[in-house]
């Protein structure tokens, strides 16, 4: 960890206090008294104890004077990694959780989702999603769009704009029966998934992706499945989807795919399981199933605020982690209400108290395990962990300054409080007025500029 990179570029910025972050051997490690070096590419250049910092200033020729210190109680984190956010539905979070999955998405998802063909109605909501969830230390997030490719791709230019990182996809669904005008044939499906990715990669934003996106089996059919996996096969793309929300869904599935083992099967026979494949939910999938999982490398979101909300299942995270399947925390707005990352972390650990509550000899996850799945863990259930997570050098900087004495702040900070219980006061009570700055790649993009 306390290493340094050849001094390849320049340095841009560096900084001096407490960093918190989670490597592969500690959920958290406090690194208190440090340096951390931006380079202008926006990678960390090096991350050290401050008595190096006069070595450092001569090796990297920044000067001493320009060292920002954090100042007492503040820390810098890494940023968030919402694994899965409907940013279409995001109109209508914190409302519409009455119903369960199926009728809830015949009911308010599909008509809402279909007003997308209208750019100004999705100029409106994109930009409010981006803005929302970036003041609340969003730094990745994995959008759902919907069907309609000229939105999707305006969702996308909205995340490049203010700078967040972000894989997009536009929603492909062959099938619907309650809401007939929204949905494609499978080959318009097919050749609008194209043209979506042809003209994202065309504009070549740095930290925005596409990724391919079918709903779910039941809005598929086998022929748009196998056309989808075959372009994610083909572009070496991200993969996206939801999988065993609840019951009722894969009783469905086994109606509608006869011929596959399980749901999972389905999405294996269509070269959907990869390791660049997220898939939401995952509350009721067997052994084998996770098996499955852990051979392909495919990852799973946890989302359990939506999962609560609209009672489809509580998934066992710590089942999921014995199987070495990958795991990292969604929002799933609007099925979850809540899109800040510091809700799904408080949800994640109400649902494993639920879980202990039924068995008392259940191993509840401890607030450092689920700091490490909504930062590095996220960024490896996105097959991005090469690039965000955390702060090791050679990554980006991703990172939120955390400020938890801010006046009219959520909480109270007491004397005798160290860094550890400070954090564990964040992540429970803490809200984005203690999220400060927010840094991707490097670029300062939270608070946001006058011009945005
Ligand atoms: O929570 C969910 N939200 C959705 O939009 C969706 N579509 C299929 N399955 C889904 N689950
Ligand atoms: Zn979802």
């Amino acid at each position: 960890m306390m290493s340094a990179q050849e001094p390849l570029a320049e340095i841009a910025r560096v900084f001096r206090g407490t960093f918190v972050h989670s490597t592969q051997y500690a959920a958290v490690e406090i690194l208190e008294d440090t340096v951390l070096g931006v380079d202008i590419e926006g990678k960390i250049a090096f991350i050290a104890r401050a008595e190096e910092v006069a070595r450092l200033s001569e090796i990297w020729g920044f000067k001493i004077s320009d060292v920002k210190h954090l100042g007492k109680h503040r820390f810098f984190m890494p940023g968030l990694v919402d694994t899965h956010i409907h940013a279409s539905q995001y109109s209508y979070t914190g409302t519409a959780l009455d119903l369960p999955l199926l009728q809830w998405l015949n009911t308010y998802t599909f008509p809402v989702e279909a007003n997308y063909k209208d750019l100004d109605f999705s100029q409106d909501v994109y930009t409010k999603v981006v803005i929302r969830t970036l003041k609340n230390g969003t730094t990745t997030a994995c959008y759902f769009a919907t069907i309609y490719t000229d939105s999707t791709l305006l969702l996308g230019e909205i995340a490049d704009k203010f700078g967040q990182r972000a894989l997009v996809g536009k929603v492909c669904m062959d099938v619907n029966n309650a809401v007939q005008c929204y949905k494609e044939t499978a080959g318009d499906s097919t050749e609008e998934t194209n043209r979506f990715i042809r003209a994202l990669l065309k504009r070549k934003y740095p930290l925005v992706r596409p990724v391919v996106t079918p709903r779910f089996a039941p809005s598929c059919s086998a022929t748009l499945l196998s056309h989808l996996g075959e372009i994610a096969k083909n572009n070496d793309l991200h993969i996206q989807s939801h999988i065993s929300e609840t019951k009722e869904e894969v009783s469905l599935v086994q109606e509608l795919f006869p011929d596959s083992e399980s749901y999972a099967d389905v999405y294996l026979k269509h070269n959907l399981l990869t390791d660049k494949t997220v898939m939401a939910h995952a509350c009721h999938l067997t052994d084998s199933e996770l098996t499955l999982f852990r051979e392909t490398g495919a990852a799973i979101s946890h989302c359990p605020n939506s999962n609560i909300s609209l009672c489809s299942g509580m998934l066992d995270v710590r089942r999921v982690l014995r199987h070495n399947v990958k795991l990292g925390l969604g929002t799933d707005v609007a099925g979850g209400y809540s899109p800040s990352m510091l809700d799904a972390i408080r949800r994640t650990l109400d649902t494993s108290k639920a879980l202990t509550i039924q068995d008392p000899q259940y191993e509840t996850l401890t607030f450092e395990e689920v700091f490490r799945l909504a930062t590095l863990g996220g960024s490896q259930a996105l097959s991005l962990d090469d690039r965000t997570g955390n702060f090791q050098v050679g990554k980006d900087f991703d990172a939120l300054l955390v400020d938890p004495t801010v006046p009219d702040g959520p909480f109270d900070v007491f004397p005798k409080e160290d860094t550890k219980v400070i954090l564990e006061k964040f992540l429970n009570l803490g809200d984005d007025r203690n999220i400060v700055e927010v840094y991707i790649a490097g670029r300062r993009v939270v608070p946001f500029q006058e011009a945005m």
